[in-house]
């Protein structure tokens, strides 16, 4: 597929410094990944500079993610010795159930402190992730007030400020940080998809074309409601399902809102939950 997707903005690459500078201050890092990508929106250079600090994952948007894979991929971040939960964001969830995933990878360390005859104090957390994970959402969620800008487009948290949640924990706000392998195209459709690259940079008929192409082999009866098509539409080639779903969903031969119509579709849930990356995933690294 021909998406040619280059974005790196200079505040990412500065992201990655202050990165580098705030991790001796922390005890854990937070690191969110989309449940839909969870292979995909982790990054490297996070794994590389925070190699030795404890992790906790946040699997964002469960809602909309395949729950059969949001468990396979739990249970991997746990059989990597991290501590990792799954959350809807915008659902039900706060600081009790960060404090019990993270306190077994903490607990020795802070009664440890205490054996030494040091105050008790808060775990200190970096949060931090690629554009639109949720970053903004979670945080405001854990400090319960609108600490940080929440907006549905990448790129939108800027500055970076210390929050503190209850007495138990406080978080650095750092803004996301984007994979930085452009070359691999897969994983670049994987993150347009999602909406973690900016609209703007890639051609949204070869995103809607990843997105059909890939609902055909996992979630075909999702897409076949969804655009009433029958068994043997999903047969066509998928530039010709696409003009097909064109037509079906009243947009004359308009491919390009047709395109954008199914990319929001696809990431609003209307098609149905789905998740674009598997533990095989891994293995093919
Ligand atoms: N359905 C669903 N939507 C979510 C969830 N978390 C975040 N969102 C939505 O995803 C979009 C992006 O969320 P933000 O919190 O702004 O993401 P961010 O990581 O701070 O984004 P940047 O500022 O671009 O780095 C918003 O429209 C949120 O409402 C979730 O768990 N489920």
């Amino acid at each position: 597929m021909a998406v040619t997707i280059q974005w790196f903005p200079g505040h990412m690459a500065k992201a990655i410094r202050e990165f580098e500078e705030n991790i001796s201050l922390v005890d854990i890092v937070f690191e969110l990944v989309d449940a839909r990508a969870p292979y995909s929106t982790l990054n490297p250079e996070i794994a590389r500079i925070s190699a030795n600090k404890p992790h906790l994952y946040i699997l964002t948007k469960r809602d909309l993610a395949d729950e059969k894979l949001t468990r396979q991929w739990l249970n991997y971040f746990h059989s990597q010795n991290s501590a990792a939960i799954a959350v809807d964001a915008k659902g039900k969830f706060g600081v009790k159930d960060i404090l019990t995933a993270i306190n077994p990878l903490l607990k020795d360390k802070l009664e440890r402190e205490l054996a030494k005859g040091m105050k008790p104090r808060p775990i200190r957390a970096i949060a931090v992730g690629v554009p639109n994970v949720g970053k903004s959402t979670v945080l405001n969620r854990l400090v319960k007030r609108r600490a940080a800008q929440v907006g549905n487009r990448p790129g939108v948290t800027k500055g970076q400020q210390w929050l503190k949640a209850d007495n138990h924990l406080e978080l650095l706000d750092t803004p996301g940080i984007l994979w930085p392998k452009f070359q691999d195209q897969l994983i670049a459709d994987k993150l347009a998809l999602t909406g973690a690259i900016k609209d703007s940079v890639y051609h949204s008929d070869d995103i809607a074309l990843f997105g059909l192409e890939y609902f055909v082999a996992h979630y075909p009866q999702a897409l076949q409601e969804r655009y009433k098509l029958t068994e043997e539409d999903l047969e066509l080639p998928t530039a010709d399902l696409l003009l097909l779903i064109t037509k079906n969903i009243g947009m004359r031969d308009d491919y390009e809102r047709a395109s954008n119509r199914i990319i929001l579709d696809m990431r609003s849930k209307k098609v149905g939950p789905f998740t674009l990356d598997t533990l095989e995933d891994i293995d093919n690294e």
